[in-house]
């Protein structure tokens, strides 16, 4: 309920936001966790430091900014990217997933899930410029994309890696990874959790396209012009044709879906991986 009123007054305030920046010139709005920007091909930039991770106000207000943008007839394609320097996103985040009670990770997951509903089964054409690590649920948001354009950086990389965190991927994360490098390397992936290289994730199929860093973005918004050049209608309706039957999967099951995310994340031993995880991540610094 709390959240639901939150929700509202997020929706207000950004509206209002992004009333002002127009006036201004400048065609953008922006909460705090995510800027667009409308000017030219619309770009959508997650900045939500130190590694974009996907937290309760990022999920609110990354669905709010695309609900905004579905809404504007104006707006046929984001480019999808992040602001933090080389961290496109960290993924879920996992202190939402860590010590919380059952009624706040079904809160949390029903937001992950509509997020993902938006954005997978988006009339808009989604491009990313993939310019960090993207592990997790960082690969899944690029995963949704129609078209992923990587930076030839070997310290980023990218796949879905929860096995690792002794955690396993929901089945509409699986069938997304199916849908995009096919049955038998998902499979392999999933189970080893692997991360791939940007010269790797191009070769199994994870991106589509891996150029020099300080190109990501002139690239992103070359391909997005290709893809404008296509008709709306015709488009729309071969990714609702290609997309529809694995958002439909979920949608037919969404209650059930929160129920087994929140009964596996709550239990003893799931939650012990988790904190040896945070544990790894903190040693790690040193
Ligand atoms: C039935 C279904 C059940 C479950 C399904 C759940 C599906 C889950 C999907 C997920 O997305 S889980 C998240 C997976 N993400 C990861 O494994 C990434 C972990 N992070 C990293 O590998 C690195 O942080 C990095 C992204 C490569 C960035 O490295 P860098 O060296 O630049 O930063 P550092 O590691 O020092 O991190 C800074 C700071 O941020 C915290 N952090 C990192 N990732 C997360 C995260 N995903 N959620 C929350 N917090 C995160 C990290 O602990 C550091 O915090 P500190 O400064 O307080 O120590």
């Amino acid at each position: 309920m709390a959240l639901a009123a939150a929700r509202r007054l997020l929706l207000h305030a950004g509206s209002r936001l992004g009333r002002r920046e127009a006036v201004d010139g400048a065609r953008r709005f922006a909460n705090k966790r995510v800027l667009v920007e409308t000017e030219g091909p619309a770009v959508m930039k997650l900045r939500n430091p130190p590694v974009n991770s996907l937290s309760l106000e990022c999920l609110t207000e990354f669905t709010i900014s695309l609900e905004k943008l579905e809404n504007d007839k104006s707006i046929r394609g984001v480019i999808l990217t992040s602001e933090c320097p080389g961290i496109f996103s960290a993924g879920l985040d996992l202190l939402e997933m860590y010590g919380r009670n059952p009624a706040h990770y079904a809160e949390y997951w029903k937001n992950v899930q509509e997020l993902w509903l938006r954005l997978y089964t988006s009339n808009m054409i989604l491009v990313s410029a993939i310019n960090g690590a993207s592990p997790a649920g960082g690969c899944l948001l690029a995963l949704c994309c129609d078209y992923r354009v990587m930076a030839d950086n070997p310290k980023y990389t990218i796949g879905l890696n929860e096995s690792l965190l002794g955690i396993v991927a929901p089945f509409w994360f699986k069938d997304m990874y199916v849908n995009t490098i096919g049955h038998r390397e998902a499979e392999r992936a999933l189970q080893l959790g692997t991360l791939f290289s940007p010269a790797e994730a191009l070769k199994v199929g994870v991106v589509d396209e891996v150029v020099p860093e300080d190109q990501v973005h002139s690239k992103a918004r070359s391909v997005m012009t290709k893809w404008l050049a296509i008709p709306d209608h015709s488009r729309q309706l071969t990714k609702n044709m290609m997309r529809k039957a694995t958002a439909d999967n979920l949608i037919k099951q969404r209650e059930a879906d929160i129920q087994n995310f929140t009964s596996f994340i709550s239990k003893d031993s799931i939650q012990k991986s988790l904190h040896m995880y945070l544990e790894k991540l903190k040693q790690k610094k040193g």
